[in-house]
């Protein structure tokens, strides 16, 4: 990150380079005119790491700046919610004076919500013993005074989590209100604010659709709860297996009855729908009953591998949600073969960087 980039008054310019560029890399896909969504110019990510910088008595939070190629001093930090920036001056002033927790303390990871909950996570270069544990409970019983807070102590090949290991995050997506659980070194949308943009945004491309949908890489489920209300049914897969419980977890909190989510690999379930392999994990779900025109992806940076490409080609609509342009692109370069782009948008979740994340609709062709 570049500390000296981080300024509001810079923001609007940043956002219309970005919007250039974006523009510009989609033009040879004939790309409809580009739905821009912009962040707040300050205090949007609801997740945050510092490293633990130790002075003598004092201790202070630090980042690597990239610009200038060195650790910085990061007594508040712009980008992060401002529940973070409250907690990370009550957490430092708990810290300075206290033995225990303080020491060989290397890292602090806050993830926030817009529902006032956060979790603190303490990373030690030493084991965690009992007295840990009773210093960080009389730590949170003071903090509980002016926070919804949670702790946990991580050590190599230990985790001691005090009360909680997630937060229940509250998004609003058009007036509707809906629960996600997030845990704690799971992925979660950065940026809470843009992420209700796009779970609207979304919405609004598939509404009127026909049939089932199926999703591929759903986490704790973000946009399959939220998408469930256009489609009859809906199966969401997901790899990791924290990410897949949350995923149970928010179905029940949100009461969604046409979602089932299966813990699979993209790769594996590409296998599995396209017959080349059987699965025991399928349990009782039958595939075929699933009549699905719509697939929706939000892959990781490396975006789809070829057998996913191909299975993913196969559906009439496609929407296809990326947090890299370039694999976007390069996925595109098959995809447009056989579908067009009906629609394209820019969603802002990282200020101050080149990161972008870019959604499309797309269309099989007429034959
Ligand atoms: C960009 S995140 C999107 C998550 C979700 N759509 C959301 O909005 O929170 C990508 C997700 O893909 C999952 N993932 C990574 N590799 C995968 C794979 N090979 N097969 C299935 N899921 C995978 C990750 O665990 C992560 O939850």
């Amino acid at each position: 990150m570049k500390l000296s980039s981080m300024d509001p008054a810079l923001y609007p310019q940043q956002l219309a380079e970005k919007q250039q560029l974006l523009t510009q890399a989609f033009a040879p896909f004939s790309a409809p005119t580009l739905e821009v969504f912009a962040s707040a110019p300050a205090h949007y990510r609801m997740r945050a790491e510092f490293r633990v910088w130790h002075d003598g008595d004092d201790l202070y939070y630090c980042v690597f700046d990239q610009e200038l190629k060195a650790i910085q001093r990061c007594d508040q930090f712009l980008p992060a919610s401002t529940l973070i920036n409250d907690m990370m001056l009550a957490l430092v002033e708990e810290l300075k004076p206290n033995m225990v927790l303080r020491h060989k303390l290397f890292q602090v990871d806050f993830l926030s919500t817009l529902s006032g909950e956060i979790l603190v996570s303490l990373l030690y270069h030493r084991q965690l013993g009992e007295d840990w544990v009773a210093e960080a409970e009389a730590l949170k019983q003071r903090l509980s005074q002016r926070f919804n807070v949670d702790i946990i102590g991580r050590a190599r090949k230990q985790k001691h989590v005090l009360h909680r290991e997630f937060v229940v995050e509250q998004l609003t997506v058009n007036g509707h209100q809906y629960q996600y659980q997030q845990v704690e070194n799971s992925f979660t949308q950065p940026n809470a604010k843009v992420a209700e943009k796009m779970l609207e945004w979304a919405l609004d491309c598939t509404q009127n659709s026909q049939g089932d949908l199926l999703e591929l890489y759903c986490g704790n489920g973000n946009f399959s709860v939220a998408l469930a209300q256009n489609f009859n049914k809906v199966l969401a897969t997901e790899l990791a297996k924290p990410s897949v419980e949350s995923a149970q977890y928010n179905i029940a909190a949100n009461k969604i009855e046409n979602l089932q989510i299966i813990r699979m690999s993209a790769e594996d379930f590409s296998d599995a729908i396209t017959g080349k392999r059987e699965f025991k994990r399928l349990g009782d779900i039958d595939l075929s009953s699933y009549q699905c025109n719509t697939i929706f992806v939000d892959p990781p940076r490396s975006g789809l591998d070829q057998a996913t490409l191909d299975m993913v080609q196969g559906y009439e609509h496609i929407l296809y949600i990326s947090c890299n342009p370039e694999t976007l692109a390069n996925n595109l370069e098959q995809l447009s073969k056989t579908h067009r782009m009906i629609r394209f948008a820019m969603f802002d979740q990282f200020p101050y960087t080149e990161h972008v994340e870019a959604g499309v609709l797309l269309s099989r062709r007429p034959a």
